[in-house]
């Protein structure tokens, strides 16, 4: 019988010798990613105070006046930084659009980078709002370095979890091309359509996402088993951690690249950290032998960078940009599922 909810697991023992522990977190994890391609870390390394400040840096963001905000805009410039506009996206296609606004960041590429100059994948400079001082971008540098970090740890026990060599991802994980989204939810209105998301329903794209979310809650994933929506509570400086597309293909469906949506009936103001870990551009994903059937491999190899442009330029009709990946699923059937990353 599958657990209703994504567990929450003690990752303490990835930072020790191998022991039965160790071996216990690799087996919760591979249940989880079976049943649900979602769970939640507590014990890993990134320090309270880390994660205290990545959140205070996104309300300082927020609460610029919009003039400023969109100043900053992720549509000025040839890169995928800065600021996402309240309603922006609409995933489900069902309202005027998510009530969220976002900040993109990623590791801030100098303009003569080789990955620049050659134009990959929408990598370079970040935009940094002169507002908030030399703070935001020390913050959201050292978040960025640190879960880089522990992507590249996860990924190691992702490797486990499948019986290969612990270091079967470290070329993956080579100048990796990996997003922060600062975002806000602000409360929907009490009299709101029943219809409206925070963010709506969608899978994520790359390899993990590493999900920082403050206490107000609101976020869902699908239960497969039971076929309904359940929640993932936050619990104080855990991560929830949940596959991307990519981790499908690798695993032929193996494991779940899940759904899930944002629904903030709180009445508060919502802040979350999705940090999309998306691997080396050059690199090319192809199904593990290991989880191959009779029938071969559902999904042809492709690299990273043609699978991020593919699903960007699905979601924003250019090949630079956002989102997009369309999966079914009977619940939502009605809906325009997408899938959500970063570039
Ligand atoms: O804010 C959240 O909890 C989820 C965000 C998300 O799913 C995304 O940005 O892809
Ligand atoms: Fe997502």
């Amino acid at each position: 019988m599958a657990a209703k909810e994504p567990p929450v697991i003690d990752f303490a023992p990835f930072y020790g010798p191998n022991s039965p522990a160790k071996e216990n977190l690799v087996k919760e994890i591979r249940q989880a990613c079976e049943e649900f391609g979602f769970f939640q870390i507590i014990n890993h390394t990134i320090s309270s105070d880390l994660q205290d400040a990545i959140l205070h840096q996104s309300q300082k963001l927020f609460d610029l006046p919009i003039e400023i905000k969109e100043s900053y805009s992720k549509d000025i410039g040839d890169f995928n930084r800065g600021y996402e506009r309240l309603r922006a996206q609409n995933f489900e296609k069902r309202t005027a659009g998510d009530l969220k606004e976002g900040f993109y960041i990623g590791k801030n590429l100098p303009l003569d980078d080789p990955y620049v100059v050659a134009r990959k994948f929408g990598q370079g400079p970040n935009k940094y709002p002169e507002e908030l001082g030399t703070e935001f971008q020390c913050v959201t540098e050292e978040y960025h370095a640190a879960l880089t970090t522990l992507a590249a740890g996860i990924l190691q026990i992702l490797a486990r979890t499948l019986n290969l060599d612990e270091n079967t991802f470290s070329d993956f994980c080579e100048h990796p091309v990996a997003v922060l989204r600062l975002l806000h939810y602000p409360p929907q209105a009490p009299d709101a359509s029943s219809l409206e998301r925070g963010i709506g329903a969608h899978t994520d794209f790359g390899a993990i996402t590493i999900l920082l979310q403050d206490s107000t809650g609101g976020l869902q994933v699908w239960n497969n088993t039971i076929s309904t929506w359940v929640d993932v509570h936050p619990i104080p400086g855990a991560y929830v951690v949940n596959l991307g597309n990519m981790m499908m293909r690798w695993t032929n469906d193996r494991y779940l690249s899940n759904l899930h949506r944002v629904i903030n009936k709180s009445g508060k103001d919502r802040f979350s950290v999705p940090f999309f870990f998306s691997g080396n551009p050059d690199y090319t994903i192809r199904c593990f032998p290991s989880c191959e059937t009779e029938q071969g491999a559902k999904y042809p190899p492709i690299t990273v960078g043609e699978w991020m442009m593919g699903r960007y330029a699905d979601t924003y009709g250019k090949g630079e940009g956002g989102i997009g990946e369309l999966r079914k699923e009977p619940h939502v059937s009605a809906v325009n599922l997408k899938s959500c990353g970063g570039l």
